[in-house]
């Protein structure tokens, strides 16, 4: 496993979050975790990431668990792209994917040859390296997101987690994002973490899907077996019809109704 989860725990003040979350991830999956609004999966995302500390559990990263681990080492093997970004946009593309080298830099905080090379590669792989010198709060909602993708891909990471990539996109930037990841996942053999709204989305890009419910994970297994009547109620509290997408070779649903509870 690359990475894992053992008996999460969190609260803020007294409200419990997250209570007793395993999960585990192999090299090479895309996992997505899923959920109703609120129920905590920008928080396990951070956990995962160490920008929160659990009161209880363990995060492990090959085997090995973050907690002590150096900044900088962590980051090496673990980029975060989280929902919001503090960071000013005020600068170029090139400049923002070359933050992503920081932590491999020495003393000198200078980037090589080498780590040229590398912000380059990521900007190719995430098709912006014609926007180079455009400034980041100029670029459209699918540009910015390839732009903060190639950010983190220069971090030459293990594993890239995304806190809901595709929202506030519209659905040809959406699916762009989407191919984009499936790409880095099939080319590069990145492992990919992500929080997903679109239930569609998330079975048909990822190999294993969590869902979290009532604090702690209520369904987890294979994408493309884990929809059923069953499961769209008890996470979702939805009716929904489920059909074959033959051309994807996965289901979908189309939602109904919401149930009354
Ligand atoms: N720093 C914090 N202090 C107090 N409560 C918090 C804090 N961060 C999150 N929460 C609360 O924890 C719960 C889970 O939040 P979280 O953002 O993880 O949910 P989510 O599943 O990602 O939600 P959404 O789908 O709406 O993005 C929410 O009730 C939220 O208000």
């Amino acid at each position: 496993m690359i990475l894992t989860v053992d008996g999460i725990c969190m609260k803020f003040k007294e409200k419990v979050i997250l209570d007793n979350v395993n999960l585990s991830v192999e090299k090479g999956e895309v996992v997505s975790i899923v959920g109703p609004n609120g129920c905590g999966k920008s928080t396990l995302l951070k956990i995962l990431s160490r920008n929160l500390s659990p009161q209880k559990g363990n995060v492990c990263l090959h085997g090995k668990s973050i907690k002590h681990m150096k900044p900088k080492d962590l980051a090496k093997k673990l980029a975060f792209l989280p929902q919001s970004r503090s960071v000013s946009s005020d600068f170029s593309v090139e400049t923002l994917v070359s933050y992503g080298r920081y932590p491999h830099l020495g003393f000198s905080n200078r980037l090589k040859a080498m780590d040229l090379e590398i912000v380059d590669w990521a900007m190719d792989k995430t098709r912006v390296l014609e926007l180079r010198n455009r400034t980041v709060n100029t670029l459209s909602g699918g540009e910015a997101q390839r732009t903060w993708i190639a950010m983190a891909l220069a971090q030459r990471p293990d594993i890239l987690l995304l806190d809901e990539p595709t929202t506030f996109l519209d659905i040809s930037f959406q699916l762009e994002v989407m191919e984009l990841i499936k790409e880095l996942n099939q080319t590069l053999g990145l492992t990919i973490i992500m929080v997903l709204h679109d239930i569609n989305q998330a079975v048909r890009y990822s190999h294993k899907i969590y869902a979290l419910k009532n604090s702690t994970i209520s369904h987890h297994g294979h994408a493309h077996q884990i929809l059923s009547h069953q499961f769209l109620s008890g996470v979702f509290n939805i009716d929904a019809d489920i059909f074959t997408d033959d051309k994807n070779n996965c289901p979908y649903i189309i939602p109904q109704r919401v149930k009354k509870l």
